[in-house]
C-alpha cells in the first residue's frame, strides 16, 4: 500500500507520501523521481461533487483522509483533475507540477497546494478548498461587475499574486475572473498557478486540447501560436490581466459572444483589442491601455500594474463607488519612435553603460546618430524614463546631456532588439532570432520562431544578424525547397518577392503580396523566417528584366497599368506615324521615304493595312508584352 512518508511541509497540514506502484489506479505508474514529490495516496481521496468544469479539467470538492497512529482526520479539500494526458507524458507531468508546487510554497497570494496524485488515470492537483471565485461573486451580482474600488483592491492582490509567481519562473497563462479564488479575508488570490505552461509540449489524446493555450477570450496574440508568434513571456500575463480587469469593470467578458475561431482572426490576425471603459484613474487607464499591446516587450510587466493599481485606490472614493464607466476605444500607444513607456522602463540605465542612440521600433538605420557609441558617466537624477543622463562620447570634450529613451544599452556589443544568429545551429528552431535581453553578465533571453519560450543563454553563443524591418522587399533564398512558412511563386516558379509589413518578436517576418490582387481574401499576409529569407531591392536586382520585375513587385496594378501605357503609346506613335507617312506621301518630303524606299514600304504597308492606326498598335503591342512577362 502507501509507501513512507517523506516530507513534511510547513505550509501545509497534511504530509505528503509516496507509493510504489501497488495503490489505486496508478497500479503502472512508480512514484515521480523527485524524492520530495508531494505525492499524495489516490485511495486517501474521496471525491465528493464536480464542483465546475473547464478547460484544463474539472474541479472537484473531495475529502483527504489522513490517518495517523493515534487519530484519523479528514479534510476539506478541492481536486483538480485534469483531462487525460497521453500515458508517455504523465511522469513528465508530475515531474512538472511537482516542481511547481515546491516552487509555490510560502506564498500567500497563492491557492494553498497539498500535492499531486492520479486517479482513474487522471492527474489531480489536491488543494485548499475556498469559499469561490471572483467569477462566482460577480455572477451573484446584479450587472455581474464589481465597483472600482473593488477592483482595484482585488487588482492589488492579483498583481502582487502574479508578480510573486513570475518571480519563480511561472507563467500563469489563464488568468480569468473563475481562477480567481476568495481567501476568508476576501482578498484575491491565483487559483491557476499555470496549468498551461506546465501542459507546453504535451501530448493530448483529444485534439481540441492540444491546441488550448489558455482561455480564448483572454488570451494574448503571441499565446495562440507560441512557436510562431511568440514567444510567451510574463508580459503574456498582462494581457490575460486586463481582460480580466475590464471584465470585472463591465460585467462582460472580452469578446463575448464570439467562437474561438473569431476571437483568433480579432486578436491575432485583425490586431484587435478589447474596448477598455473610461472613467478610470489615469494611471489605471494607462497601464490597462498598455496591456493590450499587440508586441507584448511593449506592455507592462506586473510591478508597473502593480504600482499603478495602488497608486490609484486612495484615488477612488471611500464607498468603492465607480465613477460612471462608458465604453470607448483603446487609444492609440504613446511614446516617440514607436516605444511604450513600458518597453522604455524595462532596462534603467547606470553610470559606465556603454550607450548608443537608439533606433525607431522596427527600422533598420538609427533615426540620429548623435551617439554613435558613448559611455554613462552621470545620472541626472534617479533615471526612469523621464531623465537625462550625461554621455562620454569619444573625440567631443563635454559629455553630451541625453535623454533616457533616446539611448539603448550595449553590452559585449549587444543591444536589446538585435537580430542574433546562434553559432551553433538547432534543428528545433530558427537559427536567426531577435535579442529580447542582455544583462550586464552577458546572459542574454532571445526569442527565436520554433520556440515557445525565450532562450536564455550567454552573448558568446550568438553573433550579429542581418536585420529586416517593416517596408523592406524579401523572398525565399533560391536554395530554400521547403520552406518552414508557405510562401507564394511567381509564373516563372521561382519564389515571388513580398513585402515585410510587420516583425513579431521571436523575428517570424510577417509578409504580404503587393502584386497579387487579393479580392476575396481578407488576410493575404505570409510569414517567413528570416534564416531562410533574402532582400530584395532595385539597386540589387541584376540586369533590366529583374529591375522591371522589382517594379511589379510593389503594386498588382503596374503591370496593367504599364500594359495600357504601352498599349496606349503604341496607339499614338503608329496614329502618329501614320500621319506622317500619309503626308510624306502626299508632299513627297519625307527624307525616310524618300532615302529608304525598302522601310517606308514596310511602314507604309503596316499603316495601309489599317489606315485608322490601329493597325500599327496590333503589331507593336506583342513587343510591349514581352517585356512585361
Ligand atoms: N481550490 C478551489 N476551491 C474552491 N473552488 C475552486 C477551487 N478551484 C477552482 N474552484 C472553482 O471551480 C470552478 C471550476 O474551476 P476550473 O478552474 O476547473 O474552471 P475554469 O476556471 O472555468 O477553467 P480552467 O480549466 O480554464 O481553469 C470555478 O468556479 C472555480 O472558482
Amino acid at each position: 500500500m502507501a509507501g513512507q512518508v517523506v516530507a513534511k511541509r510547513p505550509a501545509s497540514p497534511f504530509d505528503f507520501v509516496m507509493v510504489d506502484g501497488e495503490s489505486g489506479d496508478v497500479s503502472t505508474l512508480s512514484a515521480p523521481s523527485d524524492q520530495m514529490t508531494p505525492w499524495i495516496d489516490p485511495t486517501a481521496i474521496k471525491l465528493r461533487h464536480r464542483i465546475g468544469r473547464g478547460a484544463f479539467g474539472d474541479v472537484w470538492l473531495a475529502t483527504h483522509h489522513r490517518s495517523s497512529e493515534d487519530h484519523d482526520e479528514y479534510h476539506e479539500v478541492a481536486v483538480k483533475m485534469l483531462h487525460p494526458v497521453k500515458e508517455e507524458n504523465i511522469r513528465d507531468v508530475l515531474n512538472r507540477l511537482s516542481d511547481l508546487i515546491f516552487k509555490c510554497q510560502g506564498l500567500d497570494t497563492v491557492c494553498l497546494l497539498y500535492g499531486l496524485s492520479v486517479i482513474n488515470n487522471r492527474i489531480c492537483i489536491v488543494m485548499q478548498f475556498y469559499e469561490g471565485s471572483l467569477g462566482d461573486k460577480m455572477a451573484r451580482l446584479i450587472g455581474g461587475k464589481l465597483s472600482l474600488g473593488d477592483v482595484l483592491r482585488y487588482g492589488v492582490d492579483l498583481a502582487q499574486g502574479i508578480m510573486d509567481l513570475h518571480a519563480k519562473g511561472i507563467l500563469i497563462l489563464n488568468l480569468k475572473p473563475y481562477n480567481f479564488l476568495l481567501n476568508r479575508n476576501d482578498g484575491a488570490i491565483i487559483g491557476d498557478i499555470g496549468i498551461p505552461y506546465v501542459l507546453l509540449g504535451v501530448l493530448f489524446p483529444s485534439t481540441d486540447m492540444a491546441r488550448r493555450l489558455g482561455s480564448p477570450a483572454y488570451m494574448a496574440p503571441e499565446q495562440w501560436q507560441p512557436e510562431v508568434r511568440g514567444p510567451i513571456s510574463v508580459e503574456t500575463d498582462s494581457w490575460g490581466f486586463g481582460c480580466s480587469i475590464l471584465e470585472m469593470l463591465t460585467g462582460i467578458q472580452p469578446w463575448s459572444g464570439k467562437s474561438v475561431e473569431e476571437i483568433y482572426k480579432l486578436v491575432v490576425t485583425k490586431q484587435e483589442k478589447p474596448h477598455i471603459p473610461s472613467g478610470l484613474p489615469p494611471a489605471v487607464e494607462n497601464v490597462i491601455v498598455g496591456c493590450f499591446e499587440y508586441d507584448f516587450r511593449s506592455r507592462p510587466v506586473m510591478a508597473d500594474i502593480l504600482h499603478a493599481f495602488k497608486s490609484s485606490q486612495n484615488a477612488v472614493s471611500l464607498d468603492g463607488s465607480s465613477t460612471g464607466l462608458g465604453s470607448r476605444m483603446i487609444r492609440d500607444k504613446p511614446g516617440g519612435g514607436g516605444y511604450t513607456e513600458w518597453f522604455l522602463a524595462k532596462d534603467h540605465l547606470q553610470v559606465g553603460d556603454v550607450v548608443r542612440s537608439r533606433k525607431a521600433m522596427n527600422s533598420c538605420s538609427p533615426k540620429n546618430m548623435d551617439v554613435p557609441e558613448g559611455s554613462v558617466v552621470g545620472l541626472e537624477r534617479d533615471t526612469d524614463q523621464d531623465g537625462y543622463v550625461l554621455v562620454r562620447v569619444h573625440g567631443v570634450h563635454d559629455p553630451l546631456r541625453v535623454h533616457v529613451s533616446t539611448l539603448e544599452r550595449v553590452t559585449f556589443g549587444l543591444a536589446a532588439g538585435d537580430w542574433v544568429r546562434l553559432k551553433k545551429e538547432e534543428k528545433k528552431h530558427s537559427p536567426v532570432g531577435v535579442l529580447h535581453s542582455i544583462n550586464r553578465d552577458g546572459s542574454v533571453a532571445v526569442a527565436f520562431i520554433g520556440l515557445e519560450t525565450l532562450l536564455k543563454g550567454v552573448y558568446t553563443q550568438f553573433e550579429m544578424a542581418k536585420p529586416y524591418c517593416v517596408g523592406q522587399f524579401v523572398k525565399l533564398k533560391s536554395s530554400v525547397f521547403s520552406p518552414r512558412f508557405d510562401w507564394l511563386r511567381r509564373r516563372g516558379g521561382d519564389w515571388a518577392p513580398g513585402r515585410i509589413c510587420q516583425v513579431l518578436p521571436n523575428g517570424c517576418l510577417v509578409v504580404k503580396f503587393p502584386s497579387r490582387l487579393s479580392i476575396g481574401r481578407e488576410d493575404m499576409s505570409f510569414l517567413g523566417d528570416p534564416a531562410e529569407i533574402e532582400l530584395v531591392s532595385f539597386e540589387t536586382s541584376p540586369g533590366l528584366v529583374k529591375k522591371y520585375q522589382h517594379v511589379e513587385d510593389f503594386h498588382w496594378a503596374v503591370r496593367p497599368l504599364l500594359i495600357a501605357l504601352g498599349l496606349f503609346t503604341a496607339m499614338k506613335m503608329g496614329l502618329l506615324v501614320g500621319k506622317k507617312v500619309g503626308r510624306g506621301r502626299l508632299k513627297g518630303k519625307d527624307p525616310l521615304f524618300q532615302n529608304d524606299g525598302q522601310k517606308g514600304d514596310v511602314r507604309q504597308g503596316a499603316v495601309a493595312g489599317d489606315s485608322s492606326g490601329n493597325g500599327n498598335a496590333a503589331w507593336q503591342a506583342p513587343k510591349v508584352a514581352n517585356i512585361f512577362r
